[in-house]
């Protein structure tokens, strides 16, 4: 797992780098600004006209340096520092005087000398990296106003100027860049929605920071790696009985396709044996659809009024497609009172939650819920900003002591004790109707095979983003459905035994 690291951390990693490689300030920044041109190189096509703005703290030390390697290059660049030289910084001052060998460098000092910025220009944005130290106004603001109205396209370095690594977006200007070429790690704002305007896509470069001490620092939110992932083995001695045995408890009259989605994702994610408690109209829905499974009938036709908790499965997941009738409430309220290891709740079982919230405080520690935003809204209420929201998810888990994914791009799963991870598979090909009721059963289907909770639902998450992926691939993010991801999850599987 890649540690997210603050904006003091950061700083932290660089001089530590400097002092222990051992490596110069003035070559790190050589090293960074080389790393960010070739990945830029990838993106931007020859004969491009860029131009480079740049303040004069150590970002715009990055910008001079890509600009005199991408003129080395033969590139069509031209160079713009704004803000006071006497505030420079000594890197800043040394490649200053390296670029002014080789071309012109225009100051910018006033609004007079901002320059026109064409819609097919590439704009490299250096102005403010990490050091950012309050909102951007005056001069800088207005050059950032120009750059974001030109309509070119906007290459930041590290991260757009007027955004904070770790803290809420500031009352300044920010460019909206629609890339960002990151050093070392990513930021944590390049995981929050609201953030997307600014940020752009994102890549991250490798700089050759001190990689023992970057893992050594003390965060709670980090981006999952592949190599995080654990999965469930079999052994030679191995049945049915002992590969996991999962109660799914889903579906209602109308809902019926929720419940076989979960199911066939259970199956397909290695449980061994799998009940499925439904209303009576779902039994030949169910009995066709999934022939793997047994079907338990309510005694209701239409939806799920009384779950016996069986002492013959290991795991009991419920919610897809079960609706919030009054009984159904009741049916999941018994449950889980008479529920002591740990459960998985999605869909409308999180909704019941909501209306009974006292429900929170009975349910099994280390418990799985797996919520998209509007089910997570009705169980924390509103939030003002991303920030807050994951706030709320840390609340929500460490104080029921749950396990807990906000589902979207980059979900974000959270343990019991508050530590976040970001996961990186996925596309958004996948919203649509029926994805989550197959992430459900995938997570439900790792925990009935032994895994803890934690981790069965970091790695079901993964693999749900990684059938995404696949299918994406395959049929195509506007052509993809849900039941497609069950179809591709064989490959998720196989892409991560190495
Ligand atoms: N060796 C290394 O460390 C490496 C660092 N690297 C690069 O350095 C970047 C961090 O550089 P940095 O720390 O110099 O800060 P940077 O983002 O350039 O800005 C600071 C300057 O801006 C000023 N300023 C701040 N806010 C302002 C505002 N609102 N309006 C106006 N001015 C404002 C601030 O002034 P002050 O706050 O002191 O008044 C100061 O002068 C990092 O993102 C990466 O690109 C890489 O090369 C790898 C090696
Ligand atoms: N833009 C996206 N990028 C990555 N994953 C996405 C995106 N949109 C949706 N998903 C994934 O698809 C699933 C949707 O779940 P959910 O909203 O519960 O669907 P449903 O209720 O229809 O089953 C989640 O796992 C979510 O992470
Ligand atoms: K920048």
């Amino acid at each position: 797992m890649i540690p997210i690291l603050t904006a003091q951390q950061i700083r932290d990693a660089d001089q530590y780098t400097i002092g222990h490689e051992p490596i110069t300030s003035i070559n790190l920044m050589e090293r960074a600004s080389r790393a960010f041109v070739r990945k830029f190189s990838t993106l931007v096509p020859g004969g491009s006209r860029i131009m480079i703005f740049c303040g004069t703290g150590n970002n715009g030390g990055d910008g001079l340096v890509i600009a005199r390697v991408l003129i080395q290059q033969a590139h069509d660049v031209s160079i713009f520092v704004v803000g006071s030289m006497e505030r420079a910084t000594e890197d800043f001052k040394v490649n200053f005087e390296r670029l002014s060998v080789l071309t012109g460098i225009h100051q910018v000092a006033n609004e007079d000398q901002i320059p026109n910025i064409p819609g097919n220009a590439v704009v490299i944005d250096g102005l403010f990296g990490s050091g950012l130290s309050r909102p951007v106004s005056g001069l800088f603001a207005n050059v950032i106003d120009q750059i974001n109205k030109s309509g070119a396209e906007v290459y930041a370095i590290d991260i757009s100027s007027g955004l904070y690594p770790d803290q809420p977006l500031s009352e300044g200007a920010v460019v909206e860049a629609t890339h960002t070429i990151s050093f070392q790690t990513p930021k944590l704002i390049f995981f929050l929605p609201e953030m997307r305007k600014y940020v752009g896509q994102w890549h991250v470069v490798d700089i050759g920071l001190d990689e023992p001490f970057i893992q050594s620092c003390e965060t709670d939110a980090f981006f999952t790696q592949a190599r995080d992932i654990a999965l469930p083995s079999r052994s030679t001695f191995d049945h049915k009985g002992s590969a996991g045995r999962l109660l799914l408890i889903a579906g209602s009259k109308g809902k019926m396709g929720a419940a076989t989605l979960s199911a066939r994702a259970a199956m397909r994610s290695g449980c061994g044996l799998l009940y499925i408690h439904t209303p009576c109209c779902g039994l030949n829905i169910l009995q066709v659809n999934v022939p793997e499974a047994m079907v338990i009938e309510d005694e209701h036709t239409e939806v799920i009024t009384e779950v016996m908790p069986a002492d013959n499965v290991d795991v009991l997941a419920m919610g897809p497609g079960i609706g919030t009738n009054s009984l159904t409430q009741k049916a999941l309220a018994d449950l889980i009172l008479h529920t002591s290891e740990p459960m998985v709740l999605d869909a409308d079982a999180l909704n019941i939650l909501a209306l009974n919230p006292e429900l929170l405080n009975a349910l099994p520690p280390e418990s799985i819920l797996t919520p998209h935003p509007g089910e997570f809204a009705r169980l924390v209420g509103a939030w003002r900003s991303d920030f807050e929201k994951l706030e709320k998810l840390r609340w929500l888990a460490k104080t029921y002591q749950l396990n807990v994914v906000l589902k979207g791009a980059y979900s974000a799963v959270c343990s019991s004790r508050g530590y976040l991870y970001f996961n990186p598979t996925g596309n958004p090909g996948m919203a649509t109707a029926g994805s989550g009721d197959v992430l459900t059963g995938i997570v439900a289907a790792l925990l009935a095979q032994g895994m803890a909770p934690f981790d069965a639902l970091r790695a079901g998450v993964y693999l749900h983003g990684q059938a995404g992926d696949e299918a994406a691939i395959n049929v195509g993010e506007i052509s993809l459905m849900a039941s497609d991801l069950i179809e591709y999850l064989p490959a998720a599987f196989k892409k991560l035994h190495f």
